[in-house]
């Protein structure tokens, strides 16, 4: 058993996360990596892929997840005794169980988000659900701190519970948004005529509507249809949009009345007078947030990190040539960068937009990686 260096194996090795996971392991750990999948990785069989690691993580389809594990805890026949069982899967209670029927160690975890740009985890929860866990404790808590993960622990069932709500009612919801959009958009100038009236609200229900429409179908249909805890979330979901729409069908008073109590009162009340507060609050920074994004001209500037001063530096330069800022965000790249997004007033000159530039890149402050209302015509 080798808990300082322990070798990985990696069911789904191919995967969106079995790629990222390996980059992880071997970049920021410093461990060797095996993997296998059945779709462009199957030089080793599963009984030598067992044979091969210390820690053996299931990253492999959500509704496959619990037949694959007992499967290998059929090919381990017992060699995993000594071994740490991991699996990434978005349900826990299914995996966690099958992974217990091995004599191996086990902890079921969930990253709560897609497999990111990011060389780690940073600034997304992670559940970790501890099912047996002894020997391997602190090689578990060695990569959960290089993880960089916020993590939140819970058993199988309470994060399956929870989860009918964070990813259940969520996605649920905004697939239903996707597809009310797309039978009643068509009239009234589509997707991308109704953006202009859009509202911070619609904003930003359509990134996250946009967001699922954009990532792995499998993911979306396994977590509606595997979750036990989905299905009665759904009637009290369907329920509530009954009642809203028997109510304003109805149109009277009393409805009126109604929907104001039991969708909007009793829900207040519930959450919180301080928690209602800064959640309102919340949806008002990101209305900034999201009019700072949406400004003509900006320039946005990657910065190296081990330099201090570098931000006032880049600053200088807009000063000296009486550029005004209208916001300074700091924020990652599409590739997981950190860059700095500078909005500049809407009079700003183009050309002394550009000249801005040339001095960024040309004094060596930073590189230039986008930049918009800098041309001729703008
Ligand atoms: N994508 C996300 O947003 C996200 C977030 C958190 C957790 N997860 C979990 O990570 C897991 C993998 O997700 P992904 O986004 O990498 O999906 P993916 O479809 O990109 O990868 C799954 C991989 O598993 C392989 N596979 C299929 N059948 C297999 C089998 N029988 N044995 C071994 N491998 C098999 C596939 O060939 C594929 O390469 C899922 O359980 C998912 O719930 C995903
Ligand atoms: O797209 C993202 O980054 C997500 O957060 C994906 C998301 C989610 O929508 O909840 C989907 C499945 C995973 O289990 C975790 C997170």
């Amino acid at each position: 058993m080798t808990h300082d260096k322990p070798r990985i194996g990696l069911v789904g090795s191919q995967g969106a996360y079995g790629r990222w996971l390996r980059r992880f392991f071997e970049e920021r750990m410093g461990l060797q990596v095996l993997g296998r999948d059945p779709h462009g990785d199957t030089t080793l069989s599963e009984r030598a892929l067992i044979e091969g690691i210390d820690v053996l993580i299931f990253c492999a389809p959500i509704r496959e997840t619990p037949a694959v594990i007992r499967r290998y805890v059929d090919r381990a026949a017992g060699i995993e005794r000594e071994q740490l069982w991991l699996d990434i899967t978005s349900i826990k209670a299914a995996p966690v169980a099958a992974m217990l029927t091995s004599q191996a160690e086990v902890v079921g975890l969930h990253p709560m988000s897609a497999a990111p740009k990011a060389a780690t985890l940073r600034g997304r929860a992670m559940v970790v659900c501890e099912a047996r866990l002894h020997r391997w404790r602190a090689w578990l808590e060695q990569f959960l701190v290089a993880s960089e993960a916020d993590c939140v622990r819970a058993d199988a069932e309470r994060h399956d519970r929870v989860m009918a709500l964070v990813q259940g009612m969520v996605h649920a919801t905004h697939m239903a948004q996707g597809a009310v959009l797309r039978e009643l958009a068509p009239a009234v100038g589509d997707f991308d005529g109704i953006r202009p009236f859009s509202s911070v609200g619609y904003e930003l229900d359509m990134a996250v509507t946009r967001r699922i429409l954009a990532g792995n179908p499998a993911i979306y249909q396994d977590i509606q249809f595997e979750n036990p805890y989905v299905a009665p979330m759904l009637e009290r979901l369907a329920a509530h949009l009954d009642t809203l729409r028997d109510l304003v069908r109805s149109g009277d008073d009393a409805a009126r009345d109604e929907l104001r109590e039991k969708l909007l009162t009793q829900s207040r009340t519930y959450v919180g007078e301080q928690a209602v507060a800064e959640g309102s609050y919340a949806f008002e920074r990101l209305g900034y947030l999201l009019a700072d994004l949406h400004e003509p001209r900006y320039i946005s500037v990657f910065l190296p990190l081990d330099r201090p001063g570098s931000l006032r530096t880049l600053l200088s330069v807009f000063e000296q040539r009486g550029i005004n800022l209208d916001s300074i965000h700091s924020s990652r790249s599409a590739e997981g960068e950190l860059l700095f997004r500078i909005g500049v007033a809407r009079d700003t000159h183009a050309t002394v937009l550009r000249d801005a530039m040339r001095a960024i890149e040309h004094e060596g402050i930073g590189r230039v990686v986008d930049a918009a209302g800098v041309s001729e015509a703008s």
